[in-house]
């Protein structure tokens, strides 16, 4: 059901994303009711989508899946990535609306309206998704009404009126209010998630909009985890004296986080110690070291995605999400690019020659994803070690 501006809803369409050009998409609403505003884009994996709609770098935007069955092994408390979803609203093509689809624990659709998302099912997503591509991720409106009442010109209006994630600071929103202490390692079959006693490296994790499951690998991988706000200073971490620093994932604009991050960047570097970034955290310690970020085309998210490591030739499938790209040529000398995107060359990963300081563009605790890239938060221990 996609369609100009001044369409009228078709029968049986209780949801709405309105672009910000006019063009339409009907389908079937679930989650909470109203309207949520962000800009649209798609993710690739065919797992995890309750860490994809928690995960605090989506912050801002609304995920198409492209996988068509989402929703059907319902939620779980074990799978959150943060306390709340962070993604604005969730497009999905199963009908997750029809009951006689649904026999899972804890139903998606009720699970997102307790927390004040919205969802829109039913929908072609693989047309959406061509259309994202040809668009350039647009800013949408996305609408809920059970009786399938939409003022379609004022949802146009509302995704004309969103200002973008371009420019904008977003990891300032969903970063930790306070420090505070992690210990939890990584999922034991049948066990859960266990404490890890005796961890040998004390680490600062500079808070972005991290995700728990980073958290639990640097735990997991002998770290004792100090979490800060976002807007640490360089002398409030090091006042912790760290044996590392890790730079996490986060949403929004690289160059506009980079205000507060960089220096605190360039002051634990000139310290002497061990850095490592991942997503967001990349970004901005190639624009501390002087390099530039700019913003892609439809971005890169999902869990499928190879990644060729220059310096061994071996190939990882990763899992990424991001909007934003380090543009390779601006690194000055001295900044070595480690990793490329297989899908279009983009630069993945930096290091600096002669400083255990590295980082890499997509998501090694594969929260969903596969778990090839594990091997840098030994890297990082084996840098404190
Ligand atoms: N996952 C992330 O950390 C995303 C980084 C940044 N917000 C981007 O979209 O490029």
């Amino acid at each position: 059901m996609i369609a100009d501006a001044g369409t009228s809803t078709p029968p049986g369409a209780t949801a709405c994303i309105a672009l910000a050009d006019g063009t339409l998409v009907f389908g079937r609403g679930f989650g909470a009711e109203g309207v949520a505003v962000g800009e649209l884009c798609f993710n690739t994996a065919m797992t995890g989508y309750q860490e994809i709609m928690t995960d605090p770098s989506y912050a801002g935007q609304i995920v198409t899946f492209t996988f068509p069955h989402v929703g059907n092994v319902g939620t779980n408390p074990e799978d959150d990535e943060t306390t709340d979803p962070v993604a604005r609203g969730m497009v999905v093509k199963w009908d997750v609306t029809d009951p006689s689809n649904w026999r899972a624990a804890d139903h998606l659709s009720e699970w997102l309206a307790r927390r004040g998302r919205v969802g829109v099912s039913g929908v072609d997503t693989r047309r959406l998704t061509r259309l994202i591509r040809d668009k350039g991720m647009p800013h949408v409106a996305i609408a809920h009404d059970p009786q399938g009442r939409f003022d379609t010109d004022a949802l146009v209006a509302a995704a004309r009126a969103f200002p973008g994630i371009d420019g904008t600071d977003l990891a300032i929103e969903v970063t930790c209010p306070q420090p505070y202490r992690w210990d939890e390692g990584r999922w034991a079959w049948g066990e859960g998630h266990q404490r890890v006693e005796g961890a040998r490296h004390k680490v600062v994790a500079v808070d972005y909009g991290a995700k728990r499951n980073i958290l639990r690998c640097l735990a997991s991988a002998g770290c004792d985890v100090m979490v800060l706000p976002a807007t640490a200073t360089a002398e409030c971490v090091l006042a912790h004296d760290p044996d590392g620093v890790f730079l996490s994932n986060g949403p929004g604009d690289p160059a506009a986080t980079g205000t507060y991050a960089v220096p605190m960047i360039q002051g634990v570097i000139e310290a002497g110690k061990p850095v490592f970034g991942i997503c967001l955290g990349h970004q901005m310690l190639a624009l501390a070291l002087g390099g530039r970020t700019m913003k892609m085309n439809h971005g890169h998210h999902g869990a499928n995605h190879p990644v060729k490591h220059l310096e061994t030739g071996k190939v990882e499938i990763t899992s990424m999400n991001h909007g934003f790209a380090v543009d390779a040529a601006s690194l000055p000398a001295g900044v070595v690019e480690t990793h490329v995107s297989l899908f279009d060359g983009s630069n993945c990963g930096i290091r600096v020659e002669g400083r255990p300081v590295f980082s890499v563009q997509y998501h090694p605790e594969a929260s969903p994803g596969p778990q090839d890239s594990y091997y840098l938060f030994e890297r990082f221990v084996a840098a404190m070690a």
